[in-house]
């Protein structure tokens, strides 16, 4: 049996059952339950706190987790990213009171509040900065209110928490971040039981990404139609009953469905309609 670490709490818990349930898995009915069997799909998943799915995955009790990138790095263990997965993005920055610093190297002799004390310590050593870091659980934006600290380091996606606390970013952002798979390092490539779990992942990514479109068009415009929908590896066209008539089947990136849609219908396409993909296999 598969065994899987699932986040728990916060950011990524929702989105990551969300996922796991859209790729056929069961998941579990209440927030209490801390271990369920899935004995149809043959596997286990833990419920645990996202900041220690790491330490689990790279200790190889557990085959697989999702977590996030940034908690990953932070927690230094010997685990690695298999698969990105598209949500809980973030970018991991330094924020302070505008105008008290402008770079890297006014961190120097101050003190950096933050919960990702691993990926800052680090990101100070590499960069040769001298500069002390506190850990706090969250809520870090307060710390320099309080005058804990004159620095944060912190996850920002839009950027509201600091607004809310007169903060500002500066200098380039420490990282990027996502919700990811990981497995130990060095662990077995080619697991079947994992990569059909990866494949399945994959799956609802691309159903996420991607509509069938299906059009019809005439024979002398196939060419300029079939530019504009390629497809992944190439569209399916087949003969129309009408003579000199042919109709296209193609994937293409939801977020480019209403231009190609426009863009068909300028070169004489019609009957153009768009579908979900509820699931798929590559
Ligand atoms: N507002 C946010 N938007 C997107 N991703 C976020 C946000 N806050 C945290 N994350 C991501 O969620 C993961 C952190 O999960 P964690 O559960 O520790 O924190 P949380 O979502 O802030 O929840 P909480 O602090 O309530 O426990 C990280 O990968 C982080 O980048
Ligand atoms: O840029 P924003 O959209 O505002 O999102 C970023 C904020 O979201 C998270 O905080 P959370 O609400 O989880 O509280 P925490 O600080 O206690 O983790 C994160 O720690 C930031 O504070
Ligand atoms: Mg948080």
């Amino acid at each position: 049996m598969l065994r899987i670490a699932v986040p728990n709490k916060g950011s990524l818990s929702g989105p990551a059952s969300a996922m796991l349930h859209e790729a056929g898995y069961q998941q579990r009915r209440e927030s209490k339950e801390l271990v369920i069997v899935d004995p149809e799909n043959e596997v286990e998943f833990f419920y645990l706190r996202p900041r220690d799915i790491a330490i689990y995955v790279s200790s190889g009790k557990l085959d697989i987790g999702i977590t996030g990138r940034d908690l990953l790095i932070d927690s230094g263990a010997n685990a690695e990213e298999i698969l990105p997965l598209g949500f809980a993005r973030s970018t991991f920055r330094f924020a302070a009171k505008p105008g008290t610093a402008q770079g890297l190297a006014d961190l120097a002799g101050r003190t950096v509040a933050t919960s990702y004390e691993g990926i800052v310590a680090k990101h100070l050593a590499d960069s040769g900065v001298d500069a002390s870091v506190i850990h706090l659980d969250g809520a870090v934006e307060t710390a320099i209110e309080l005058g804990v600290a004159q620095v944060i380091a912190d996850v920002v996606e839009t950027g509201t928490s600091l607004r809310n606390a007169g903060l500002e970013v500066f200098g380039e952002p420490i990282m990027k971040s996502e919700a990811v798979v990981i497995r130990r390092t060095g662990a077995e490539a080619d697991d079947p039981k994992v990569q059909q779990f990866l494949r399945r992942l994959q799956g609802v990514l691309v159903a996420r990404t991607y509509v069938m479109m299906d059009y019809d068009c005439r024979a002398e415009h196939l060419e300029q139609a079939v530019a504009l929908t390629p497809g992944l590896e190439s569209p399916t066209i087949s003969p129309l009953h009408n003579e000199g008539w042919v109709a296209v089947r193609s994937m293409v990136p939801t977020k480019d469905a209403q231009r190609v849609m426009d863009d068909l219908y300028a070169i004489g396409a019609r009957a153009i309609l768009t579908t979900a993909i509820h699931a798929c296999r590559l």
